[in-house]
């Protein structure tokens, strides 16, 4: 593939406001008269979505497999991929995604346990080199994302996702993920602190986008 576009993604534990600020980065780069695709993991194509559905599911009466529940991350990601975000990186347009491969090192590779070699081996497979160019990480205290996710959960009345149910101590173990893998790349990563009023989150990544997309147009 000859990449053309740049390829954006967010990340972040449940509730730091990584939807809130999805639409602030595609307008941010709209105004600018970039063409965005915007997008979402698990997911973002029909079949990916199927996917999503199942790896969301709290079904109780079967527990879902931590290898099972790597490859159909990475099943998603693959259909993504070659239904999405390929093509339209190949004609130029810019992809902003709601997360990526950094959730699989945080969720999986973090907050299940699998060994980040394993997920590594999986992320060449199926990614061939390809990797974001920017990740914007939000990052706040557990407790203060904790209760903006409980009241995003009542005023929409949700369920909680098989995710969401999980206790404090996952969450913790993919924060600290998150943050090692920012700390080892602090090129491609954006660290925000996602603990502001929006309006200052928001400056935060705005100032975080202009730095980049100047050199890259
Ligand atoms: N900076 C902020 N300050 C206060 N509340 C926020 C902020 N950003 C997002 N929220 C609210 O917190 C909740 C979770 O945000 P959301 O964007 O859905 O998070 P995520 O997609 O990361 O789970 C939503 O109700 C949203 O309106
Ligand atoms: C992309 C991805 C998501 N996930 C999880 C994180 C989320 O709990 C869940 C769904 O993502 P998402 O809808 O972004 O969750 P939220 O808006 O509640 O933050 O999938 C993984 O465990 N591994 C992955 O590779």
């Amino acid at each position: 593939m000859t990449k053309r576009g740049r390829f954006i993604t967010l990340e972040g534990g449940e509730g730091v406001g990584k939807s809130t600020n999805m639409a602030f980065v595609v307008a941010t780069l709209e105004a600018q008269g970039i063409e965005v695709v915007s997008t979402r993991e698990p997911g973002g194509t029909p079949r990916a979505e199927a996917i999503r559905a199942l790896l969301l599911d709290p079904a109780p009466e079967e527990a879902l497999n931590t290898d099972a529940e790597l490859l159909l991350m990475f099943a998603a990601r693959a259909q993504h991929l070659a239904e999405k975000i390929i093509p339209a990186l190949s004609r130029g347009a810019w992809v902003v995604c709601d997360r990526f491969t950094d959730a699989t090192f945080a969720y999986q590779g973090g907050g299940r346990g699998v060994a980040f070699e394993r997920i590594a081996q999986l992320e060449a497979f199926v990614q061939r080199g390809l990797a974001p160019d920017l990740t914007l990480l939000l990052d706040m205290p557990l407790s203060a994302a904790q209760s903006r996710l409980e009241s995003r959960l009542s005023s929409r009345q949700e369920q909680r996702d098989r995710f969401e149910q999980e206790q404090g101590d996952f969450f913790q173990a993919v924060r600290r993920a998150y943050l090692e893998r920012a700390g080892a790349e602090p090129n491609r990563f954006a660290l925000i602190n996602a603990h502001q009023p929006l309006e200052d989150v928001q400056a935060d990544i705005e100032q975080e986008l202009a730095k980049r997309v100047a050199a890259w147009r």
